[in-house]
């Protein structure tokens, strides 16, 4: 499902109007859809607030449907009407005829029980000032159900951030496409449930996109098939190289993840002592009884590494391994190599190439830039220009190789928990080693991990559920996606 930012969606509507399909036509199927989801929440009173762009249009539109089949309906215009958009006029003056009802004033918005929010929508420029600023604030503290045309106002479609104030949706109707601003939060909380409608907008400028939200759908086409006449070596090698004296347990995560979802074979090399084989006696285990990896090491491990087809460094390997990982980034740089937690960070003093995946969360990605994420396209551009692939970890995580990028919303606060990071590493290595592309075994790994973390906190809570928890339940979906 793509994705779009509002300049991608301005380029649609202006295509869609070239080929003939006028805007008034658009605005009718807009406000057609909006209409019976208002109607759908039983309404005894409705208001709508109307800005002077075209999403004031489509709110016009919806409010003149609703008064043509009855419903009590009034209408509260907001902005200067000097400067007012033609598609915005026209259903004025259509509104006029059918006579909707125009107020000059709001009194207590507790009269109305459904708001409709067609104030600003995807043509947002800057802030919210003025009178709306008191507006959005009135709105989000009266008990009314409120629905959101295209995009609550106030919240950036392209960044999902609040521009001062944004109105608090309960329902947002969008129109074709979803908008980068309902997907990042605060922008996606603040769109409450998220409706999509169809139009009738010209698919051609889809060749265009390069954003897309990540789907079961999808999972089910990049999952690999499992021959049947085949032996370990078909199904990958992966050395886990990982862990320190102080953060023990992160290498066991990465293995169990990397075992439990069908690699072939699982070497586990860590500084000290690990306790693997009490979870999982068919890793490969090697420890150096020493507190954290040191450069002589990597003579040690020289075998394990050539035979295997992926590597995994970072997990728990703490901040004095640098020297020893800038060693194995260098010289293995024709392996697919995923680079997690405190390896990260080395590879600013490294030739990056697209074999290897970075998985920063927020903090360790704005240790990179050297400065704070402004939107997605920081995370696009530093992918394009690191020539790196990058699994961006957040609430809604990013996966993308620069030139496309994947939508992950299926987390939740179940994950929020130390170690969670560490599984996912070990389940993209797994799926690396299995033969799928770096990109398609992230949003196989990061899906299987989050969709099993928040089914598993609805059936324990999402304050009990742990990262070994989700490791040892991996099976589930895949029992789903093979469709036993
Ligand atoms: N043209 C089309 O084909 C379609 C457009 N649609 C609607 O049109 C909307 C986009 O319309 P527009 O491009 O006219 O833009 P909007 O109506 O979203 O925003 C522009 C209006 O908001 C005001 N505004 C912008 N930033 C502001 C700020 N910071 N503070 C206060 N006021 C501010 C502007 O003065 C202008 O009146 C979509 O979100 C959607 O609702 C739909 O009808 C679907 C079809
Ligand atoms: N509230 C949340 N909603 C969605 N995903 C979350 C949430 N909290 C954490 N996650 C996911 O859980 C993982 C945590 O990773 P990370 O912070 O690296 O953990 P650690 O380093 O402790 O292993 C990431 O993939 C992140 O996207
Ligand atoms: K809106």
């Amino acid at each position: 499902m793509y994705i779009v930012n509002s300049k991608e969606m301005k380029n649609i509507d202006e295509l869609t109007i070239s080929k003939g399909l006028q805007e008034s036509i658009l605005m009718e199927q807009a406000a057609f859809s909006v209409k019976e989801i208002v109607e759908d929440l039983n309404p005894k009173k409705i208001l709508v607030m109307a800005g002077t762009g075209n999403n004031g249009g489509d709110g016009l539109a919806v409010a003149r449907l609703l008064k043509n089949d009855g419903y009590d309906v009034q209408v509260y215009i907001i902005g200067n009407e000097e400067n007012a958009s033609y598609g915005f006029v026209n259903q004025k003056d259509i509104c006029k005829e059918y006579q909707v009802d125009f107020i000059d004033e709001i009194k207590d918005l507790n009269n109305f029980d459904v708001l409709v929010d067609g104030i600003i929508g995807v043509g947002l420029a800057g802030e919210i000032k003025g009178e709306l600023l008191d507006i959005i604030d009135h709105v989000n503290s009266c008990n009314c159900k409120v629905v959101s045309i295209d995009i609550p106002t106030g919240i950036s479609s392209d960044t999902g951030k609040i521009m001062k104030k944004a109105i608090k949706a309960d329902i947002t109707v969008t129109f074709g496409y979803l908008k980068i601003g309902h997907l990042l939060y605060p922008g996606r909380s603040y769109s409450g449930e998220i409706k999509l409608s169809q139009m009738s907008f010209y698919k051609g400028y889809e060749k265009n996109l390069k954003r897309f939200l990540l789907t079961e759908e999808k999972i089910r086409d990049i999952l690999p098939k499992r021959p049947k006449d085949s032996h370990k070596y078909n199904f990958g090698s992966i050395a886990v190289i990982a862990g320190s004296k102080e953060y023990s347990g992160a290498p066991i995560l990465s293995a169990l993840g990397a075992q439990l979802s069908g690699a072939g074979m699982v070497y586990l090399i860590t500084p000290s002592y690990t306790p693997i084989l009490e979870h999982e006696p068919s890793v490969i285990y090697t420890d150096f009884n020493k507190n954290y990896f040191e450069k002589n090491d990597l003579i040690k491990i020289k075998g394990k590494i050539e035979k295997s087809d992926v590597i995994l460094i970072g997990p728990g390997i703490g901040q004095n391994s640098n020297d020893f990982i800038k060693e194995i980034l260098e010289k293995y740089s024709h392996k697919k190599i995923v680079i997690d937690a405190d390896a990260i960070g080395v590879i600013k003093k490294v030739k990056t190439n697209k074999n290897m995946l970075i998985t920063p969360h927020a903090g360790e990605f704005q240790k990179l830039l050297k400065k704070e994420i402004e939107s997605i396209e920081d995370i696009e551009n530093y992918s394009l220009e690191k020539n790196i692939n990058v699994l961006y970890k957040s609430t809604t995580s990013l996966i993308t190789d620069g030139d496309n990028s994947y939508f992950n919303v299926f987390g939740n606060d179940a994950l929020s928990k130390g170690g969670t990071g560490d599984l996912v590493s070990g389940v993209i290595a797994s799926y690396i080693a299995q033969g799928c592309t770096v990109i398609d075994s992230t949003l196989i790994a990061t899906y299987l991990v989050y969709k099993t973390g928040y089914d598993l906190g609805i059936e324990n809570t999402n304050f009990t559920v742990t990262p070994l928890q989700i490791a040892k339940n991996l099976n589930r979906e895949l029992i789903k996606l093979r469709g036993d």
